[in-house]
């Protein structure tokens, strides 16, 4: 497999925790994990074996490159073996945040409650200048047209202005939208530019966080 060289070290997934009625969804996580490893990107994800995170992070781990599952301790039962390295965090907010610390940038694939979650957090944390990481959406098959449809419903109707939306990448498969978060270029409004987050706020790696290895 030819590799590419990227910006990113690392890159945060979030997916379903189940796999989806079409294959193309487990075929996407699987391409997005090959694409991972191509361009020499390590990966950040929840942790386990269930559903599409056990393909991407399985694909990741099986071409090479470091995976790091972010596991919250009273999830262990449900979770499956996380392949890789896992660290144990003491709540789900803690675990969010270190997954959003430790990566470049950000991707969901297809998925449910846990995976729309993750991906309006950090879409927010964008919007408030609080980290300035590219945030990608894989429209597998179109499964998100319907959510980027409401989105541009929610700029219409002014609750969302055009510079956020933008925060919003998005593309069909790996290849391009990996591609376009290599080229993203954060914009900043008078508001968001005034604020100021210290380090921790900010999403910086600090080391030690975790409470167990
Ligand atoms: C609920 C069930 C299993 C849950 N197992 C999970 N293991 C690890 N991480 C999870 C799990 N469930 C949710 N997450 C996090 O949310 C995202 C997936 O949630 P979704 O609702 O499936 O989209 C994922 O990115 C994880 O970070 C038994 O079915």
């Amino acid at each position: 497999m030819e590799e590419t060289k990227s910006r990113f070290k690392r890159i945060c997934v979030f997916c379903g925790s189940s796999s989806g009625n079409k294959p193309s969804y487990q075929e996407a996580a699987i391409q997005l994990g090959n694409e991972l490893v191509e361009r020499k990107i390590d990966l950040v994800y929840g942790g386990g074996s269930v559903g599409l995170m056990g393909l991407v992070s399985q694909a990741v781990h099986h071409g090479g490159r470091h995976v790091l599952g972010q596991i919250y301790m009273n999830m262990l039962q449900i979770t499956g073996e996380t392949i890789g390295e896992v660290k144990a965090v003491a709540d789900m907010h803690q675990r969010k945040a270190e997954m959003a610390r430790q990566a470049n940038a950000f991707i969901a694939l297809p998925g449910g409650y846990g995976t729309l979650e993750e991906l309006l957090e950090v879409i927010t944390w964008a919007q408030l200048g609080i980290h300035r990481k590219p945030v990608g959406l894989l429209n597998v098959d179109g499964y998100y047209n319907s959510l980027l449809t409401f989105i541009d419903k929610a700029v219409d109707e002014g609750f969302i202005s055009p510079m956020a939306r933008r925060i919003i990448v998005s593309a069909p498969n790996a290849k391009e939208l990996v591609r376009q978060l290599e080229e993203y270029e954060p914009e900043f409004d008078e508001i968001t530019s005034k604020l100021v987050w210290d380090e921790v706020d900010r999403l910086s790696y600090v080391p030690g966080s975790e409470v167990a290895t």
